[in-house]
């Protein structure tokens, strides 16, 4: 009975054993077969250091690539293609045919890690790997890419830029040309344009002239009369200057000539205003060519005065003139004051040269002249950016414009915009610009909408630099040549 109990005992023992074995095994295959999978890995880790590689490169292609090192440095001399020709040296290891079945055969190669050939080096942590690339390594390149005369594997011109001998050939193709502009307005003739604009001063001459008149008209003027005088002449700002030299003169005047009528009043007025405007001023704007280069005119002024507007009515009166205009976009500031610029000029048939928002304004007004001179046109007018005249670095911008262009060719003009509806400020404006762009002539805007038309009179007289033009209104014609004794006559109806 013991004995028996003892044999059933063995057996139990010995097929517990025998389980134990089996399990084993199988736990160790697995373990195998997952260690094998990470092996499998590596090309990919391999190609993801492809960064690395690109790291590395300086000199040395397969960096990263331990198995391939050596290789590399051995060979670059004798092969152009030294990637294909590593694998061949290899033959050791690609000779063990075991490794070309699916990799996860290879572990049955890791125990070659004890037995390789010592030749081998780095072999201990790339047993698998190498093997892989090497497996497609062996179809020979001989062929037209031997004679190339780049290596880096990129198509060379003439490898592929040839077009086939077989492809149809393109005869001569009619491509349809954009139709010729044939948008160019018609402008209006520049002479008498004051007196034609005349009603535009409407509000202007209902103060100012028409006040004057009735109290001039009347005859002997007491004091409060001629205190009125002086509130009307402040009132269309004048100025207190002006006003005193034009009351003065007034004083004068009718004491000496008598005013006996409204006739005589509007002679003697007249007379007395176109003195205060200086006719004697130059007022010619500037923009003719001289010296086989073109006549080169700036626009200056604070935001939104009218100088781009004024460009474009200018451009008009010039092209009405017979002359050819280019348009320099130097207000870069504002991406529409370019697009507004080269509507104007395209409606004339004047080209615009403008340069990426916010560009240096220098260099387009540099490049806009430079390209007037080769042309040979006979004036480029370059538009500036709106600037305040209480910043100094955008007054230093301006100045340097100037300069920059004057490399190009001699500035002839400097226009300054005035808005005849800020009055006083104006002149502030003015006095600043002055100092800075050394301005030839003013250029008074939007007189049509104000009755302040008496600003004329004190920005010449405080600038010492004439009124050339006045813009009269938005249409493209509204800019008229600044004529003294037109303008009277228009203010005083
Ligand atoms: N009524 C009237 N409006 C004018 C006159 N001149 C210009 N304008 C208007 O004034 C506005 C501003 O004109 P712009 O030419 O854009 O002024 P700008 O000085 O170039 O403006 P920025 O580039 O912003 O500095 C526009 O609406 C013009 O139509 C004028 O003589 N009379």
């Amino acid at each position: 009975m013991s004995t028996e109990l003892l044999i059933w005992i063995v057996v139990v023992v010995a097929l517990l054993l025998a389980v134990a074995i089996v399990t084993g095994v199988v736990l160790a295959k697995r373990r195998r077969i997952s260690l094998a999978e990470p092996e499998q890995d590596k090309p990919v880790k391999g190609y993801q250091a492809g960064g690395g590689v690109t790291f590395a490169q300086p000199g040395r292609v397969v960096e990263p690539d331990v198995a391939g090192k050596p290789e590399v440095t051995a060979t670059p001399p004798a092969v152009p293609h030294p990637v294909t020709k590593p694998p061949v040296t290899k033959t050791p290891v690609t000779k063990a045919p075991v490794t070309k079945p699916p990799v996860t055969k290879a572990p049955a190669a890791k125990p070659p890690v004890a037995e390789p050939p010592v030749a081998e080096p780095p072999v201990t942590e790339t047993p698998v790997a190498p093997a892989e690339p090497e497996v497609a390594a062996p179809e020979p390149v001989e062929h037209p890419v031997a004679d190339r005369t780049e290596v880096d594997g990129q198509p060379g011109v003439g490898d592929d830029a040839a077009v086939p001998r077989d492809s149809v050939r393109r005869g001569f193709v009619e491509v349809p040309l954009p139709e010729e502009s044939s948008e160019i307005d018609e402008i209006e003739p520049t002479a008498g344009r004051l007196e034609r604009l005349r009603g535009k001063l409407a509000r202007s001459r209902s103060t100012f002239g028409q006040g004057l008149l009735g109290l001039l008209g009347a005859g002997d003027l007491d004091e409060d009369s001629w205190t009125d005088v002086e509130d009307t002449l402040l009132l269309a700002d004048l100025g207190s200057n002006v006003t005193d030299q034009v009351v003065n003169a007034l004083r004068e005047q009718i004491a000496a000539r008598g005013v006996r009528s409204s006739d005589d009043a509007r002679a003697l007025l007249k007379d007395v205003l176109v003195d205060a405007l200086h006719p004697e001023m130059d007022r010619a704007v500037h923009a003719l060519p001289h010296s086989g280069k073109p006549a080169v005119v700036l626009v200056v002024g604070v935001n939104g005065v009218g100088k781009t507007t004024t460009t474009g009515k200018l451009a008009r009166v010039l092209v009405a003139d017979g002359r050819t205009v280019l348009l320099g976009a130097a207000d870069t500031f504002r991406a529409a004051a370019a697009d507004q610029l080269e509507t104007w000029g395209s409606r004339v048939g004047a080209r615009t040269v403008r340069g990426a928002e916010g560009a240096d304004p220098a260099s387009v007004a540099f490049e806009a002249v430079k390209q007037g001179v080769n042309a040979g046109v006979d004036t480029v007018l370059v538009d500036t950016a709106g600037r305040l005249h209480t910043k100094t670095g955008l007054m230093d911008e301006l100045g340097k414009v100037k300069r920059v262009v004057e490399k190009q060719a001699a500035v002839d003009e400097v226009l300054l915009v005035l808005d005849a509806t800020t009055g006083q400020n104006g002149l502030t404006q003015a006095r600043v610009f002055a100092e800075v762009v050394d301005v030839t002539g003013i250029v008074l805007t939007k007189l049509d909408g104000t009755a302040k038309g008496g600003i004329v009179f004190q920005v010449q007289r405080e600038l010492g630099v004439p009124v050339k033009l006045v813009g009269l209104g938005e249409g493209a014609d509204h800019l008229a040549p600044f004529e003294p004794a037109a303008f009277v006559d228009a203010l005083l109806g």
